[in-house]
């Protein structure tokens, strides 16, 4: 904190590099001892020596670095108060279209309730306070979500919250007060999008998205109780790790051309399991893998837990390594048929029930970093200063943000009314009536993404190519959003189920 207030006149007599202070946003800084350390180099710091270098250093800097080198600052500018606002833990953001319009003072939403306020303001402060502080870390050294904020969502039942609305939530108490039984698909919309909010793309999967879309297979389709029982318990609690392992090498959203097979024992006690897998999220430290498996009259998802025979190595990708995305192997290995998903051969079914929300978690999360890039770029645009004025004075780059605004508030609508629609709906006609719409949001939102991805990039110019600083976001998010758009069934693919959807309940009508 600030401790002296000093008068401009004397602030300008420590211009020197044996005494260099500064002004920034009405504070004052002694930047002696930091010219050899300070990243951009000591000539630029001895040019502003004794000025207010404010509009300087947010030509060039992110607030953040004020506050990671808070202890350089040695006081307040006399008679003056700093103007910029810097958040704290849980706030919204009071940037134009940077929180929904759900989440705007000023604007009303026929979707959401108190419920759903109470769930979203809570876990703000939560991803805030925990989440986001250990998602940078990890999302840079390329290391694995830690036991210790495991631990801390499972205190909160927030595991359990991210499967989506279900039994498994009954009797819980979810962030915010929310009783699990009054959890629908408007609060998973909200979790989905607070979580993201973290900002580290290979993290995000990297923290129990392999759960999200797996266990909801278990918990639907495992037949034999005590092993559901005792499989959910172990996951729930985060002492047990769970993925989905369907793609391979030689087939991704072409799931009849898989290769694993599953090999009944002469006993008809056990499957013998041979094959590999590609891209499997969370595989590095998983337990359990719902895997698609060739089985002698069709495909069957099985439930296969990590013993002899099965060996995962690590897959670099263009995000982090915190995701654990995995090569699997299984060689030869023995589970028993108890720990087989629904109806043997009949696997189609347990995949395809389980995809609408694992790609409805991925509209929500796609569209809200999309959001943040267009609030990136806003505040990029209002403080940079090139040819001698903001970047927005530049009709240009307004038509870009107008593009990129756009393209966000759209799908946020439409998402909003796919989710409303879903809280009325039971699974199976989730199915039926929004598998298309659900399938085409996420391959327009998708599309959107790389649009907004490519202006933002141009916005920021070379430092939207530069992994820290100014532009780390939008770096992050063009070389990232792609995930988005190939995992959970390609954009081509999706957009061709909404229209052949669509085709089923066509009428005899003509034109
Ligand atoms: C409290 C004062 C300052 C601190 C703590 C600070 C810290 C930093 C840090 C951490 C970076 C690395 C880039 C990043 O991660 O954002 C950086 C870069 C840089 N800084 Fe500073 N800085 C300060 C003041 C200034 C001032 C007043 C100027 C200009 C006169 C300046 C000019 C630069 C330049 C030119 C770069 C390289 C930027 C780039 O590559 O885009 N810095 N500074």
């Amino acid at each position: 904190m600030p401790r002296e207030t000093l008068s401009r006149d004397f602030i300008a007599s420590h211009n020197t590099a044996d005494s260099l202070w500064c002004i920034i946003d009405h504070k004052v800084y002694d930047l002696t001892d930091f010219i050899d350390a300070h990243p951009g180099g000591s000539v630029v710091l001895e040019q502003v020596a004794g000025t207010d270098a404010t509009e300087t250093f947010y030509n060039l800097h992110r607030q953040e670095v004020l506050e990671k080198y808070s202890s350089l600052c040695i006081g307040v500018v006399e008679n003056e108060k700093p103007e910029v606002l810097v958040p704290s833990p849980g706030q919204l953001s009071s940037v134009p279209y940077a929180e929904p319009l759900w989440l705007r003072p000023q604007f009303k939403s026929p979707y959401f309730n108190d419920s759903h306020r109470r769930l979203q303001r809570a876990l703000r402060v939560f991803v805030d306070t925990y989440v986001t502080p250990e998602a940078q870390a990890k999302e840079k050294d390329g290391s694995y979500i830690s036991q210790e904020l495991t631990d801390r969502m499972v205190r909160e039942n927030m595991l359990a919250m991210r499967l989506g609305p279900g039994k498994h939530l009954h009797g819980k108490i979810l962030p915010g007060g929310v009783k699990g039984e009054e959890f629908d698909y408007l609060h998973d919309l909200v979790q989905a999008q607070e979580f993201v909010r973290a900002n580290s793309r290979g993290f995000q999967d990297g923290n129990f998205s392999g759960l999200m879309i797996s266990l909801t297979a278990v918990l639907q389709w495992m037949k034999n109780e005590k092993i559901k029982q005792r499989v959910a318990g172990e996951t729930l609690s985060g002492k047990k790790f769970m993925c989905l392992a369907i793609t391979e090498a030689f087939a991704g959203s072409d799931v009849a051309g898989l290769r694993t097979t599953a090999t009944k024992t002469p006993d008809g006690k056990h499957y013998i399991i041979n094959g590999t897998k590609k891209w499997i999220t969370n595989g590095m430290w998983c337990d359990y893998f719902v895997t698609g498996c060739k089985t002698d009259k069709g495909f069957s998802v099985i439930l296969i837990p990590r013993s002899k025979g099965v060996e995962t190595s690590l897959i670099k990708t263009s995000y982090s390594t915190a995701a654990g995305t995995s090569f699997v192997e299984f060689n030869n290995v023995k589970v028993p048929v108890e720990y087989l998903l629904g109806e043997e051969h009949k696997g189609f079914m347990v995949i395809m029930s389980n995809f609408n929300h694992e790609r409805f978690m991925m509209c929500c999360g796609v569209i809200r970093w999309s959001r943040t890039v267009v609030e990136e770029c806003l505040k990029w645009c209002n403080q940079r200063i090139v040819f001698g004025k903001k970047l927005i004075e530049q009709p240009v780059m307004r038509q870009k943000l107008a593009k990129m605004i756009s393209h966000v508030e759209a799908n946020q609508a439409w998402l909003e009314q796919i989710a409303y629609q879903m809280c009325s709906m039971s699974y199976a006609q989730q199915s039926k009536l929004l598998g298309g719409p659900i399938g085409l949001l996420k391959s327009f939102s998708t599309r959107s993404a790389h649009e907004i991805a490519d202006e933002a990039v141009n916005i920021f110019g070379g430092r939207g190519l530069t992994q820290s600083g100014m532009g780390r976001v939008v770096e992050q998010f063009h070389r990232t959003y792609k995930f988005d758009a190939i995992l959970g069934g390609t954009e081509e693919i999706l957009a061709d189920l909404g229209v052949r959807q669509a085709m089923k309940a066509f009428p005899k009508s003509m034109l």
